[in-house]
């Protein structure tokens, strides 16, 4: 008799993926998640950086290439720049709003969010200017009507996680066990999207 399929016993660390609005820690708690899980960190800014060999704001300010050059190199670091599992990858902000992205994201892994209020993002991103869609007059307008946009896409993702005066450890803490108590269920719906055979 053939045994029963179970795809957790050969998939066991589903990928997290951090995602929220610019400014949320995607990227600061991400390194100190994959650090606690002893998963690969994947920053798909810095992971785009690399293999293009040019800074973010370079890329935007670029007019053959600009944001929809980057949109797809998003697309492409998701698609088919990434391992499989073992991984905790911080995605951009604006990675999760491209149509059919949150969706895949969740095949993918398990998907939380990070969420900051438009006050704290306008402190955290002021510090630098590494986020052209940020590198504006009047910045706060600019994160509200982004955030506007974006709102209904966070909202979707799943866990939220609430990032306003709350020291990064407290943060990391929640996140391993929203992450923990998440990766049965995604398994479970592997197995089944997976069907009888195994996938
Ligand atoms: N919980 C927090 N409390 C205070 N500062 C934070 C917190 N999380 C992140 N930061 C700071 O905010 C800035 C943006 O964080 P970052 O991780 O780059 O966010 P994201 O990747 O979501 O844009 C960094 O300077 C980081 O040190
Ligand atoms: O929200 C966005 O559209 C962006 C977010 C940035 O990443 P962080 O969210 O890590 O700042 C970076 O990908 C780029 O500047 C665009
Ligand atoms: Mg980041």
């Amino acid at each position: 008799m053939m045994p029963p399929s179970d795809a957790s016993s050969s998939f066991s660390a589903p990928n997290l993926y951090l995602v929220g609005f610019m400014g949320t820690g995607k990227t600061t708690i991400g390194r100190a998640v994959a650090q606690r899980l002893k998963y690969r960190l994947l920053d798909s800014d810095y992971e785009i950086e690399k293999a293009m060999g040019k800074t973010i704001p370079e890329i935007f300010a670029n007019p053959d290439e600009g944001e929809p050059f980057f949109r797809q190199l998003e697309r492409n670091f998701i698609d088919e720049g990434h391992p499989p599992e073992n991984c905790v990858v911080a995605c951009g902000g604006g990675l999760v709003v491209q149509p059919g992205m949150l969706d895949l994201l969740k095949r993918k892994g398990v998907v939380v969010c990070l969420h900051a209020s438009l006050e704290t993002i306008l402190k955290r991103t002021s510090a630098n200017r590494n986020r052209p869609l940020l590198d504006v007059e009047d910045p706060m307008d600019r994160i509200r009507a982004l955030y506007k946009e974006r709102e209904p896409v966070y909202k979707r993702a799943g866990a939220v996680i609430l990032t306003d005066h709350r020291p990064t450890s407290d943060i990391i803490s929640h996140v391993m066990r929203v992450y923990r108590r998440e990766v049965p269920d995604w398994l479970k719906k592997q197995a089944k999207a997976a069907g009888p055979h195994g996938g």
